[in-house]
């Protein structure tokens, strides 16, 4: 959630019809060491989603825990247990949202500057989490297993206990399936995210997840198979549980940055307009956040997951926000060297001094492009003559330098806002390719489930790439101006020229 790894159109048409919940049950594993029950809830699927938050299930995959967000169906039982468990009386209540599906709303006026929730630390799930299975925790801590696997670890663990785990309320409040691109399959991602830079994020990110997953299963669980069963220490169970710690860990700055779930808190639901972040308060000796704005009864409260793109909130959070809602929005632009370059060996060397490689991605912004992009197109376009430049134009291109050198080479400016330039019309015309093609490609799928799940998913990629195009769109109005600007400058200064040489020669 906030400042962890790394928000929503709205879809009424798909709204899921209301469901049944199928009666639950329950399948034991009598183990040597330990002996637990997993659960297997057969529930109507909705593969739609609802107003706010589109569904991007899969039909078919799912964890035998959690619950379908959209119904409610565990939110009084978590108040319940958490109120027991030593949470204060809160001013919010967990309810149906227009943002977001579930939520927390406000119950009395609250005003700006006021301290929220306070989430004592013993409902707080961190690495330092007592495991309900000791001996589990006990393999996995003697492996010095880092943070984040270890918590899905964790999730997985208490989660197949049920009952037994002092956090079952909490799991059976959590989403059955997370929504995070996780869910996506790779055709769903070659396709839809074909001109959006996160396509490569997603893939790499599943392939970590994959990869963790099978450094767990070979170092650890294939080593004592009676702790951890194939049937409960799956490639499916971990999706889960790295998609809920993906779109619901936070990171505490007040504990030195240590990584918690905290429960009730991760109700809360991100507005990119919002400048409220969860963290430690010593003096009350809970999780709070403080809010930056006033809020009426029955309003929802928000905070904020950290500054993100539009594209990073797809990527952990399964959302996009409204087009031109986010002014934290940035999309990754690539940049090259020329292999044609005469200087391309020369310019490479430098560049990999300084930790950079042939090809560069760097953030561009509504309000603009970084310093770095600037001294990146600098050394592409740059002559040979000014080989003695390169050196600098690399530190300033890596960013790597404490004392920000000036990038300025008014000589270049031109050729490098055209280089930026081409770039940016370049991208802009995959984005507007993908974004027509789209439109009036046929409906594949297979079943109605499958067609809401296929339109939900084009309808988010959809909403990531026009966000991501009115990056490019505002970046090249900016070039065009800036270079015409500039041609005119010239042209004007040739011309100032050629009549002073005229005066002259009469
Ligand atoms: C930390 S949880 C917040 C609580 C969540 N709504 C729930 O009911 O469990 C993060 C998830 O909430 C949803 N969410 C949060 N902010 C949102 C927003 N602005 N628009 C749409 N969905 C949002 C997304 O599904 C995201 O993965």
């Amino acid at each position: 959630m906030t400042s962890t790894t790394t928000a929503t159109t709205l879809h009424p048409q798909f709204r899921p019809p209301p469901h049944t919940r199928a009666p639950r049950r329950l399948r034991s594993y009598s183990l040597p060491c330990t002996s637990y029950s997993a659960r297997t809830r057969f529930s109507v699927h909705a593969a739609a989603a609802s107003t706010s938050a589109p569904a991007q299930r899969e039909a078919g995959s799912s964890v035998p825990w959690g619950c379908e967000i959209e119904s409610l169906e565990s939110a009084a039982s978590l108040e319940r247990w958490l109120t027991a468990s030593g949470l204060p009386e809160q001013r919010m209540a967990l309810q149906r949202v227009d943002v977001g599906e579930r939520g927390l709303v406000a119950l009395t006026n609250v005003r700006n500057g006021e301290k929220l929730l306070f989430v004592p630390p013993s409902l707080v799930i961190s690495a330092d989490s007592e495991w309900s299975n000791r001996e589990v925790g006990d393999v996995m801590k003697s492996y010095s297993v880092p943070d984040w696997p270890l918590l899905a670890t964790y999730l997985i663990s208490e989660a197949s206990l049920e009952g037994s785990s002092r956090w079952s309320s909490y799991i059976d409040a959590l989403p059955r399936q997370p929504y995070s691109l996780l869910y996506w399959t790779r055709t769903e991602i070659d396709a839809y995210l074909v001109a959006s830079p996160i396509r490569e994020r997603a893939i790499s990110r599943i392939g970590d997840v994959i990869g963790t997953y099978n450094d767990l299963r070979d170092r650890i669980f294939s080593k004592h198979p009676e702790l951890f069963p194939e049937e409960v220490y799956n490639m499916e169970n971990f999706r889960w549980s790295f998609g809920i710690l993906f779109s619901r860990l936070v990171r505490l700055p007040s504990m030195d940055g240590k990584v918690a779930l905290v429960p009730w808190a991760d109700m809360l639901n991100h507005n990119p307009e919002v400048d409220a972040f969860l963290d430690f308060d010593k003096s009350s000796q809970g999780i709070v956040f403080t809010t930056d704005r006033s809020y009426q009864p029955g309003e929802q409260v928000f905070i904020s997951y950290g500054k993100k793109s539009s594209g990073e909130l797809l990527l952990s959070y399964g959302f996009v926000p409204k087009e031109g809602t986010n002014p934290n929005d940035s999309v990754e632009f690539s940049v090259s060297l020329n292999k044609s370059d005469d200087c391309y060996r020369e310019k490479l060397q430098a560049l990999k001094r300084h930790g950079l490689s042939e090809s560069e991605s760097f953030p561009l912004r509504v309000t603009g492009w970084p310093v770095e992009l600037m001294a990146y197109a600098f050394l592409v376009v740059s002559p040979p003559d000014m080989i003695q430049r390169f050196e600098e134009m690399a530190v300033a291109a890596s960013n790597k330098s404490s004392s920000k050198p000036a990038v300025n080479y008014p000589e270049l400016d031109e050729q490098a806002l055209q280089f930026i330039l081409d770039c940016c019309e370049s991208n802009i015309t995959k984005y507007t390719k993908y974004l027509e093609g789209a439109k009036g490609s046929p409906q594949v799928s297979i079943n109605s489930k499958q067609a809401n799940r296929t339109l939900l998913l084009k309808q988010l990629a959809r909403d990531l790439c026009i966000s991501e195009r009115r990056i490019l769109y505002r970046a090249q109005y900016i070039l065009r101006r800036r270079l015409r600007d500039m041609r005119a400058g010239g042209e004007l200064k040739a011309l100032s020229l050629f009549s002073g040489l005229r005066k002259f020669f009469k």
